[in-house]
């Protein structure tokens, strides 16, 4: 069996042997019932439930059900040892450690893949008349959903007209009928990109779906890397060896070999059909919120035995969309300030925000070299990130100082809370694309697609003049160091 970041069913295994896994062999409704389980599971930082015994599975075992694929570990020591086990690093591993080995690629020559003849899955193939996606154990994640949302964790790869961009990418998708699927297809995103360059040569788009992809691939698909960059490539630097793919069997797309389901098919640059509503990563579905949105036809399934479909019950913390969306796209806007020579250190969605804001940690040293003002450094930030595609799900960049773990909100919030003075100290951006999902923009007072961003400076004035001019009144900042000492040496022999 290859590692747990090269194949999905090993990274099941793997976390069955770290004992994050629970196994559940009674059966299991996919209306809802399923989603409950994990929706408890995902709230509580409780161990990925593997489904078994699905109520509609086939004769071939298609398809079991694995819940909550990269959420959060209850034991603060290993908190991200599932996002950790996707890239081959130490469950221990910080979240500081997962989103530089995300960067890692950036400055590494790029890997292609190598193609096989085949592999575990082309096991089984079923045609459009062997398959009724309603009667396949397609989950239900919540109650005023409108669909079954067969697709919240799988990867789409869809292909340039010209054939020099691949780009994979998790995007939901729900079942429209036996053989149909209806998904979200929306700008800036790359799929929607892509689907606008078919649709002006008039061809409907060729698409795959794979479920169960390499770990190290899904995250990368979660990331918004650059435009025209095959993620295929970067994952393979990353990961230092090629991912193998093998060919589709009805359209000219490759799939990873080892993937656990495949859908394969077109979809539709002219026909829609009504989307959602649907239980969305901020928290919130409200009720006939649907739109037309492009439909997938499903002409061909291939899967391996007993294949297994991960499933992201998304919605309040903490599940797949906080771990991954808000922090994959800070690594990148970090990376983007850095490569223009802004002087930021680190950078992270916390999850407290809904991951609706992105951290940035300045070298305050290398700020005061600047010699700039408060206004035109907030202004140089706001403009590379909320002007280009990674920013679009962050509605507010907090800049702080070298004293704050941006990975720690407890800081973070003491620092927006008490440095930055509202209103005077945020820029805002009403010029701006914005995030429709957001409920104050989906369902507020402003136009859904434009505007409500702002950059809060976070960084007292001194630190952009002479520097720190005070001591934090904690246990750090306001003793001497030898007595610190003394106090942790006796903290037990005081009573403690
Ligand atoms: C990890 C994850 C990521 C997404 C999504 C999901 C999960 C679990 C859900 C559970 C399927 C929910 C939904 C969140 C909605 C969302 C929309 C647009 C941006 C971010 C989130 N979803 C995406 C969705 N994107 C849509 O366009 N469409 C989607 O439906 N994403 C985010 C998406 O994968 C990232 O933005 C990637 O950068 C996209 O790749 P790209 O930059 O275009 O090459
Ligand atoms: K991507």
């Amino acid at each position: 069996m290859a590692l747990p970041h090269m194949e999905f069913r090993a990274f099941v295994q793997a976390l069955k042997d770290d004992g994050d896994l629970v196994e559940i062999n009674e059966e299991c409704d996919p209306n809802l019932e399923v989603s409950a389980i994990i929706r408890k599971v995902v709230e509580s930082d409780e161990r990925a439930p593997l489904f078994n015994n699905l109520k509609g599975q086939n004769e071939n075992g298609l398809w079991r059900i694995l819940g909550a694929p990269n959420s959060l570990r209850s034991d603060p020591r290993h908190r991200y040892g599932r996002l950790a086990r996707h890239l081959n690093l130490p469950p221990t591993s910080s979240m500081k450690e997962i989103l530089d080995k995300m960067v890692s690629a950036k400055t590494t020559p790029p890997i292609p893949p190598k193609i096989v003849e085949t592999g575990p899955c082309k096991e089984f193939r079923l045609t459009s008349d062997q398959f009724d996606l309603n009667q396949l154990p397609s989950p239900t994640l919540h109650q005023a959903d409108g669909g079954k949302y067969v697709q919240t964790y799988g990867m789409f790869i869809v292909r340039s007209p010209d054939g020099k961009w691949t780009n994979w990418s998790i995007a939901r998708a729900m079942v429209h009928d036996k053989n149909h699927l209806v998904g979200l297809v929306m700008l800036p995103q790359h799929i929607a990109v892509i689907h606008r360059m078919w649709k002006e040569l008039g061809q409907d788009m060729p698409y795959a779906l794979a479920f169960g992809v390499p770990p190290a691939a899904i995250m990368a698909a979660s990331m918004p890397l650059p435009d025209g960059l095959t993620e295929a490539e970067y994952i393979g630097s990353m990961v230092n060896s090629p991912l193998e793919l093998v060919k589709c069997e009805t359209i000219d797309l490759f799939v990873p070999s080892t993937s656990e389901i495949v859908f394969e098919g077109t979809c539709s640059v002219t026909e829609t059909a009504t989307e959602g509503p649907f239980g969305e990563m901020h928290g919130y579905v409200f009720k006939g919120d649907s739109h037309f949105m492009p439909v997938y036809t499903v002409n061909t399934i291939t899967h391996r035995k007993d294949a297994i479909l991960p499933v992201c019950a998304c919605g309040r913390l903490t599940d797949e969309t906080h771990t991954m969306i808000g922090p994959l796209a800070a690594a990148e806007i970090g990376y983007i300030l850095k490569s223009n020579g802004l002087p930021i250190k680190e950078a992270f969605s916390p999850f407290e925000s809904q991951v609706t804001w992105v951290a940035l940690q300045v070298d305050t040293e290398k700020l005061r070299a600047m010699k700039t003002s408060a206004e035109a450094f907030c202004r140089q930030v706001g403009d590379l990130i909320f002007r280009g595609k990674p920013g679009a799900t962050i509605h507010r960049l907090l800049l702080v100082g070298d004293d704050i773990d941006v990975y720690d909100f407890k800081e973070v919030i003491w620092a927006f809370s008490t440095r930055c003075r509202p209103v005077m100290d945020e820029y805002s951006y009403e010029d701006v694309p914005g995030f429709p999902l957001i409920p104050y923009m989906s369902h507020g007072n402003g136009p859904a697609n434009k505007g409500g961003k702002l950059v809060c400076d976070c960084l007292l004035p001194v630190e952009y003049t002479t520097g720190k001019n005070w001591e934090a009144a904690d246990f750090k900042e306001s003793f001497p160091p030898e007595l610190k000492q003394k106090v942790l040496d006796r903290w037990h022999s005081y009573g403690f």
